[in-house]
C-alpha cells in the first residue's frame, strides 16, 4: 500500500532465484523488469480488472517457471489465457492469491474491496484452469473399501483429520473423493508424524543393528528391507496399513515378458531394463548372503527375489520424500496419503513439509475439488516413461514433461558476436503432439537449441562434421516430424561450404540393431 489513494502490488523475481538471468531477460523481453509494481486502480474503466490480471498473471508466470518449462518459454508464447504448464498456471495463479492474502492482512480499510475483489478473479481463473485442464476420475460404484474404512478409522483414532473417502477409480484401483467442496486452501488431508513410517522406526529393530554395519547402504534400502519383513507381522503397529496395500503392482519393473516384448524397439524398454537390472545387482550383493549369515533376522522365505521386487514396487510407486522439522529429508511410506493418485493438474501441489506447530503433514488444496470429485497430487514433474516404469501408469492428457533429450557434440562452439549465448548446457526437443503449431516443418525447435545451431555456424566450425545424436525414446509418427525438422532447420543453417551431416541415430522403430550413422550429403535434401 502507498498512500490511501493508491493501492498497488509489487511482484518480484527473487535474485535468489536459480535462473534469475534468465527469466530477467525473459521478463524484459516482454516489458518487464524484476521487481515490477502493479498499481491496482478500481477506475470505472470497464475491463481494468481483467488488464490488471493479465499484467499480474504474466509476471508471475515466469516467476514461477521451472527448467524445462524455461527451456520452452520463449517459443510457449503465452498470450492471455494460454499457459506454459498445468502446474506453472497453478502456482503462478496461487501466488498472486497469496500476495493478495498478504495484503488484505495489512491494507487500509479504503484498499480492502479493490483487494478482494483480485483474489476472488484469480480464484475464480483457478476453477476454470482446473476444470478444463483435467480428466476426472470416474468412480466405479459397487466396490467394497472395507479395508481402506478401517485404515482411515485407525487413523482417525490416531490423530488424522481428513476431509476425503477412498473409493474406487476407474482404471486407477483406489483414489480419495472429496467428502464435501473444498475450495483452494482448505486442508483436505492431515496427518500426524506419529503414524509415518520412516527410517526411525527401523532403528529400535535388530536388523538395523545388522544393516549399519554394511557399507554405503541407504535409509532407503534399509526401510525397504524392514518393509518386507513387517508386512508379515501380525503385531505390527502398521498392520492395517500393510493389509490395505495391492498383493501385485504393475509397474514397469514387473512387466509381464508380452508386455516387454511389445515394447521391443523403444527407450521405455532401455529405462525399464536398466532398471531391473539395478535392483538385480542391489538384491545379489544382499542376498542369500544376509539370510545365510543371520537366518533369524532376514528368514529365506521372506527375502526372495519376488518378495524384494514387491518392496522395490511399494516404495518407488508409494513414497514420499518429506522434509522434517529437524530439515532432515526422509523417504517415508504415508498411510491413507498413499491413496492420492497423481495428476497432470493436481488439486494438492505442496506436500512435503512437516508442520512444526502441529508436527503433521498437511494436504492443501491450490485448486477447488468439489463433493465427489477425485482429490489428485501430482508425483513430481515426471515424464510418462518415468511413469510407466516406477508407477505402472501413462497419465491421461498433453504432458508438458515429454520431452527427447538431445545429446549435442558440439561443445567448442565459437562465440558469434551477432548471436546471444543463451548459456543452456542440455539441449531437448519436445513431443510434437505438443506443439500448437501444426504445418510441416513448424513444430517449434525451442530458441535455446536454434541458438545453439546458429553459433555452430561459425567459418571455424564450416570445415568440421556437425555431429547430432538424435533420440527417439518412444516413437511414433509425429517423432519422425520433429527428427524431420532437425534436418530442416541443420539444412538452412548450415552454410552451403559444409559438405555433410552426420547424423547417428538410435533407430528403434525400424529394429535396426545399434547406433547407425547415415553421413547424408547436404545436397541431397530438397
Ligand atoms: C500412491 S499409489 C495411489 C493409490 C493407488 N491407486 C492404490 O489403489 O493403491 C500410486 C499408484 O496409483 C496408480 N495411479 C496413480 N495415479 C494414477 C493415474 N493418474 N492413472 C492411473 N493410475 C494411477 C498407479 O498404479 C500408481 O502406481
Amino acid at each position: 500500500m502507498d498512500t490511501d489513494e493508491e493501492c498497488s502490488i509489487v511482484l518480484e523475481l527473487s535474485e535468489r532465484d536459480p535462473f534469475f538471468d534468465k527469466k530477467k531477460k525473459l521478463l524484459q523481453s516482454k516489458g518487464f523488469s524484476p521487481k515490477e509494481r502493479i498499481y491496482l486502480k478500481s477506475s470505472s474503466k470497464p475491463g481494468w480488472m481483467n488488464a490488471t490480471v493479465e499484467v499480474l498473471l504474466q509476471i508471475a508466470r515466469i516467476v514461477q517457471l521451472n527448467e524445462l518449462e524455461l527451456y520452452f518459454a520463449e517459443d510457449d508464447v503465452c498470450t492471455s489465457m494460454e499457459s506454459y504448464s498445468p502446474r506453472n498456471e497453478l502456482e503462478a495463479l496461487n501466488s498472486i492469491v497469496l500476495l493478495t492474502d498478504i495484503s488484505l492482512s495489512t491494507c487500509t480499510h479504503l484498499h480492502t474491496n479493490i483487494l478482494q475483489g483480485l483474489r476472488q478473479t484469480i480464484l475464480d481463473l483457478i476453477s476454470d484452469f482446473g476444470d478444463k485442464n483435467s480428466v476426472k476420475g470416474v468412480v466405479e460404484k459397487n466396490h467394497s473399501c472395507d479395508q481402506e474404512e478401517r485404515l482411515l478409522e485407525w487413523g482417525e483414532s490416531n490423530g488424522l483429520m481428513t476431509q476425503l473417502k477412498i473409493a474406487y477409480i476407474e482404471g486407477a484401483s483406489r483414489g480419495a473423493i472429496a467428502r464435501k467442496d473444498l475450495k483452494v486452501g482448505d486442508i483436505a488431508l492431515e496427518i500426524p508424524v506419529s503414524i509415518i513410517i520412516s527410517e526411525e522406526l527401523v532403528h529400535e529393530t535388530d536388523m538395523y543393528g545388522v544393516l549399519k554395519e554394511i557399507d554405503g547402504i541407504s535409509s532407503e534400502t534399509i526401510l525397504l528391507l524392514w518393509s518386507m519383513k513387517e508386512k508379515y507381522n501380525c503385531d505390527s503397529k502398521f498392520k492395517i496399513y500393510f493389509d490395505t496395500l495391492p498383493e501385485k503392482f504393475n509397474t514397469g519393473l514387473s512387466f509381464s515378458i508380452q508386455a516387454i516384448t511389445m515394447l521391443d524397439g523403444t527407450l521405455l524398454l532401455e529405462e525399464i531394463m536398466q532398471a531391473r537390472q539395478h535392483l538385480h545387482a542391489q538384491y545379489d550383493e544382499l542376498f542369500p548372503a544376509l539370510c545365510n549369515n543371520f537366518p533369524d533376522i532376514f528368514p529365506p522365505e521372506l527375502y526372495t527375489w519376488e518378495k524384494f521386487l514387491w518392496a522395490c514396487e511399494l516404495w518407488y510407486s508409494n513414497s514420499m520424500k518429506i522434509m522434517y522439522s529437524d530439515g532432515k529429508l526422509r523417504t517415508c511410506l504415508i498411510p491413507l496419503a498413499g491413496f492420492l493418485n497423481h495428476s497432470l493438474c493436481p488439486h494438492v501441489m505442496h506436500y512435503g513439509k512437516v508442520d512444526p506447530a502441529t508436527n503433521s503433514l498437511k494436504f492443501c488444496l491450490s485448486r477447488p475439488c468439489r463433493s465427489g470429485e477425485e482429490c489428485c497430487l501430482s508425483y513430481g514433474n515426471f515424464s510418462s516413461s518415468h511413469l510407466i516404469t516406477f508407477y505402472g501408469f501413462l497419465p491421461q492428457g498433453d504432458n508438458s514433461y515429454d520431452v527427447i533429450p538431445l545429446d549435442i557434440d558440439g561443445s567448442d562452439v565459437d562465440s558469434n558476436e551477432d548471436i546471444p549465448v543463451s548459456n543452456w548446457t542440455t539441449h531437448m526437443v519436445r513431443g510434437t503432439w505438443l506443439s500448437k503449431d501444426h504445418r510441416i516443418f513448424n513444430y517449434g525447435l525451442p530458441s535455446p537449441l536454434l541458438d545453439h545451431l546458429r553459433r555452430s555456424r561459425s567459418p571455424m566450425l564450416r570445415t568440421k562434421t556437425f555431429v547430432l545424436f538424435f533420440l527417439l525414446p518412444i516413437l511414433s509418427c509425429s517423432q519422425n516430424l520433429i527428427l524431420l525438422e532437425v534436418f530442416y532447420a541443420m539444412y538452412s543453417l548450415t552454410s552451403e561450404r559444409t559438405k555433410t551431416l552426420h547424423i547417428p541415430l538410435l533407430l528403434t522403430r525400424v529394429n535396426i540393431p545399434a547406433r547407425l550413422i547415415l553421413n547424408i550429403p547436404i545436397t541431397h535434401f530438397s
